[in-house]
Parts: C-alpha cells; structure tokens; sequence
C-alpha cells in the first residue's frame, strides 16, 4: 500500500530529526542530484557537459534545488539558478556559487521573463522547479508564475524534475491553484504526500521517486492507495467447504425498460468478480437471464445490495423497488451500493456500509440537493474534499469515479486508485464497478457492518480490479463495458498471486 502523509504530520516527523541534527536537507539534495544525473545519463548518455537550470523559491525547497545544484556543478554539469525572490536560502545559493555555478534572477517589476533567463531555459536538458513545496500555500505568484508559464509553453520542452512537490499543488488536497509546472519526474523527500496521489494534482507529478531521508510520519496516513497485494488480502476468497449462501447473495435492482443494458453488466461486475450468487429484481430479467443464466429473477434473502444503475427517473415502478430495497438495507444492516438513479433516492443519513458510487456530475447534484450548490466543474477540481463532504453530510462511504478514483469513508478512510487507462471511460463501466463493489460488499457483508472502514477499503480494492480488468482486456487500446467484466476472472486470480 502506497502511504501518504499530510504537511502538517511530515513537519512533526521532521521536528525531532532536525532538533537532533539530522543533516535531512543534505540527504535531500544528494538524492535529487543522483536521481538527476541518472536522468541525464538516460537522456543524453552522460551527466557531465549537461546543462541545468534550477528554478529557485524563497523556502527549504529552493534550499533543496540549490544544493542540487551545487552537487550538479561540481560533476561537471552547467548548473544556472533563476532566483525568484530577493531571499533565498542562504547556504544553498553559497554552496552553488562556491561551485561555480550561475546565478541569474528575475525581479517583481520584470513583466516578462529576462533574455538571460529565457536564453539559459531555452539550452536546458533538465529544469528543476523547487519553487515551493511544503509550504507552498495557493499557486505560485509574481515573477515565478511567469517563470512557470513560459517554461510550460517552451518547445521543445525541457525535462522538468519537481523537487518534492510540483510547484503550486495543494499539498494536502490534492487541487491545482493557477499554473503548475507539470513535472516528468518527482523526487519526494521522506513521505508522498496527498497532492501525489490525488487527482488533479497527482497529474503534475509525473513518475514519483520516493526518497529515504529517515523520516517516520506517525498517526494513520491521510490518503492511501492500495496495491495488488492488499486487494488480496481484502478479497472474499471462498472457503473449501463454502455453498453459495455462504458466499453471499447479491441483490441486483438496476436497469430499466430504457436502460436494460445496465442490468446486465452490473450483474457482469458482481458474477464475474465471483459473488456466491445474484438475484435480479426489475424489469430487465429476459436480458440479464439471456446473458447470465446462472442469475435468479426475483426477491429472496440476500446479504448485499447493488441498486440504481441504469435506473431512468421515469421509471416509477424500478424506483419504488430501489427506495423499497434501500430501506429494507439500511433497516437490516445490510451493506448497499447507491449508484446512478438511486443517489437521489437515498436517506438522509445513512451508515458508512451504504457506498455511493457518483461521477463527479452526480455528486455535485448529490451536494447541491443537500444545500451546497456545487458544480461538476467543481468537484472536478476538488474530488477529495468534494467526496469527504458527501461523507460528512450523508455518512456513506463515498467512491467518487474519475481517472483517478477517490473514496472516501469514515475516520478518515481515503483512498486514490489510478488503476485504469484512460480507454475505462466508456458507458456502462461505472455499471460493471458498481457489480464488483456489490460483489465485495455480498462477500464480506458482516465484516464490512462491523468494522465501518472496510466499505472504503471494499470499494478501492473494487476500483484497482476494475481498472486493471480494463487495461488487462485490450492492452494499450479501447475496451466496452462487456469486454471489462468478461476481464474481471483473470484479474483477480493474478491479484489473488500477488
Ligand atoms: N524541513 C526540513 O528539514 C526539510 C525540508 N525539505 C524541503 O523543504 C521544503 C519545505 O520548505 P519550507 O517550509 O521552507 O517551504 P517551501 O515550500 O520551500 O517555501 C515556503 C516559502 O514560500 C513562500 N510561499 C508560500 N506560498 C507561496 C506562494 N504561493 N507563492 C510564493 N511564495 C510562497 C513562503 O513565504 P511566506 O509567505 O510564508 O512569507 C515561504 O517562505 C520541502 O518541500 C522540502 O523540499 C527537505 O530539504 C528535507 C528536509
Ligand atoms: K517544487
């Protein structure tokens, strides 16, 4: 499991080393110089006879970047720093003097970007955005924004290397304030941190490299991202002596007269991704028996619940059974999937073995029906804090769908998941991930009522197999929601190996 750390809890684990003279800062930049010179060996043969340009803020970041720098300089590198600020750090920029390397600035009354600066990022092989990192606090401003921009729009653009954050993401929330450098590598220091796994911001980042400067963050992490082996740890992997009662029933209240595809693949996710059995309530019977013969039409006990998929909001009759089936879930402590046309259909409080799996269009309706007036585009830009508010507000287990997916739970549950290619957003996907969450949640039913975090954990194990049933299809090009579910067995017997 990828573990990442809030500002605040990597600021307390670096207190005590710092207080004991712990030279983090010299750790720090020698790492990012190795990691650099290895990059110019990969892209230009050697490191020596490169040139470098550091992009340097007022903080420990650009004290990071400078000494860099320095160790750069002195393996032959051509190593120029752009100061953006009157005060920077004071031994970084001595260290790379003493190194020889050059020092150039830009001023808060240059309008544009001075011909000296522009001249020595135009022959970069490599820039090094240490701007702002942890303390970086809205987007990058003044002189340094222009910096950023110009280096944006630069063709050929240089390789850019983020140092510890990529400049102007919100660290802990995972947004994107103003312009951001988007980096094709970052070095963090110690610990990720939330704006490195979370969407938009995890976008900036690049490849991570993930550096050892001796730093223990304590207290639970804020966002995690589960691998193949804590998916399997998770999955409900049938007993020797299991019947398919004890496997867990699924029921399946989804689909429509106008939407019966959604039916059957919500059925798809949850058979294919091995529940005991479902039992289909709607209209779509004839088709999802068609495609699924193993599937029972009609009511009977069931331990989990998927409702909504493919639900029309017309369709009175397939949303008197939905509102039916989630009273009867939530009256009986059984877990349930609220997707689609049940979001509005839900309670006004529920229990974190609810899961709600909304596009970001349908929890900014979701929030919006709750007094918040939301909109898509906002949510787009904040999905965690987005997705915790609809946890806050309803008490479910929020799985939030994008190219990354946020879940979000109870105690601070979170998860980002970025498991799929970019080809998994294609309709009926979301009605398959919400058959395989149902499927997780038949499986482990009690487990998931007593233990109130698992539904998050549930929900991103579902969201990494779903992902990878995309990519594990058609490696490398499109898939169909069908193409995804008929994935699911193969993935999971490769998740339950690792
Ligand atoms: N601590 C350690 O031992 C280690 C730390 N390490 C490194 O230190 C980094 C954290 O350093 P940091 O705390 O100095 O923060 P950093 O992000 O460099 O700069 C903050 C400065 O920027 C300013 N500022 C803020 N927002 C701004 C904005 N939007 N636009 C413009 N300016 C803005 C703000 O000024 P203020 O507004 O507060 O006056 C403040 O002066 C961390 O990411 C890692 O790289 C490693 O070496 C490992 C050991
Ligand atoms: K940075």
């Amino acid at each position: 499991m990828l573990h990442s750390w809030d500002a605040g809890a990597v600021r307390a684990a670096e207190e005590p080393l710092l207080a004991a003279g712990e030279p983090l800062m010299a750790r720090a930049s020698f790492a990012l110089a190795t990691r650099v010179a290895s990059l110019l060996r990969e892209t230009r043969g050697r490191a020596g006879g490169s040139r470098v340009v550091l992009l340097v803020g007022s903080g420990h970041n650009g004290g990071d970047a400078l000494h860099a720098g320095a160790l750069l300089a002195r393996r032959g590198v051509a190593v120029s720093a752009v100061l953006t600020t009157e005060r920077v750090h004071a031994e970084g920029l001595a260290a790379l003097r003493a190194a020889h390397g050059h020092v150039l600035a830009v001023d808060h009354d240059d309008q544009a970007v001075p011909d000296a600066v522009a001249a020595a990022l135009a022959t970069a092989d490599v820039v090094l955005d240490g701007l702002l990192g942890l303390g970086g606090r809205g987007g990058v401003r003044g002189p340094a924004a222009r910096l950023v921009a110009h280096v944006a729009q630069a063709r050929p653009r240089p390789v850019v290397v983020a140092v510890d954050l990529p400049s102007g993401v919100g660290v802990d929330d995972g947004t994107r304030n103003g312009v951001v450098l988007d980096a094709d590598l970052t070095v963090t220091f110690g610990a990720y941190k939330p704006a490195l796994l979370l969407p938009p911001a995890a976008a900036a980042a690049g490849r991570v490299e993930l550096v050892d400067i001796g730093l223990a963050p304590a207290g639970p992490p804020a966002v995690a991202r589960l691998e193949a082996h804590d998916v399997a740890a998770l999955w409900p992997v049938p007993a020797p002596d299991a019947h398919k009662y004890v496997r867990g029933v699924l029921g399946v209240v989804t689909g429509s007269a106008r939407y019966p595809g959604a039916a059957v693949l919500t059925v798809a996710g949850a058979v294919r991704a091995g529940v005991g059995m479902v039992r289909y309530i709607g209209s779509a019977g004839p088709q999802v028996l068609a495609a699924h013969p193993e599937v029972v039409v009609g009511d009977g006990r069931v331990q989990a619940w998927v409702v909504g998929s493919g639900v029309a909001p017309d369709d009175d009759e397939q949303r008197r059974r939905v509102r039916d089936a989630l009273v009867h879930a939530v009256g009986h402590d059984e877990p349930v999937v609220v997707d689609a046309g049940a979001l509005d259909l839900l309670p006004d409080a529920v229990p974190a073995h609810v899961v709600l799996t909304p596009h970001a269009g349908e929890l900014a309706a979701l929030l919006t029906a709750r007094g918040e007036h939301v909109a898509r585009a906002d949510v787009e830009a904040a999905p965690l804090a987005h997705a915790r508010r609809a946890h806050d507000l309803t008490g479910a287990t929020v799985l939030l769908k994008g190219g990354t997916t946020v879940v979000a739970g109870p105690h601070g549950a979170t998860y980002a998941q970025a498991d799929g290619p970019s080809w998994l957003a294609t309709a009926g996907a979301g009605d398959v991930l919400a058959g395989v969450v149902g499927a997780l949640l038949a499986g482990r039913a009690a487990d998931a009522v007593a233990d109130p975090t698992l539904p998050a954990a549930l929900a991103a194990a579902a969201a990494l197999v779903h992902g990878r049933a995309a990519g594990h299809a058609n490696p490398g090009g499109p898939v169909t929601a069908g193409d995804v579910a008929d994935a699911l067995p193969a993935v999971v017997a490769g998740v339950l190996r690792a």
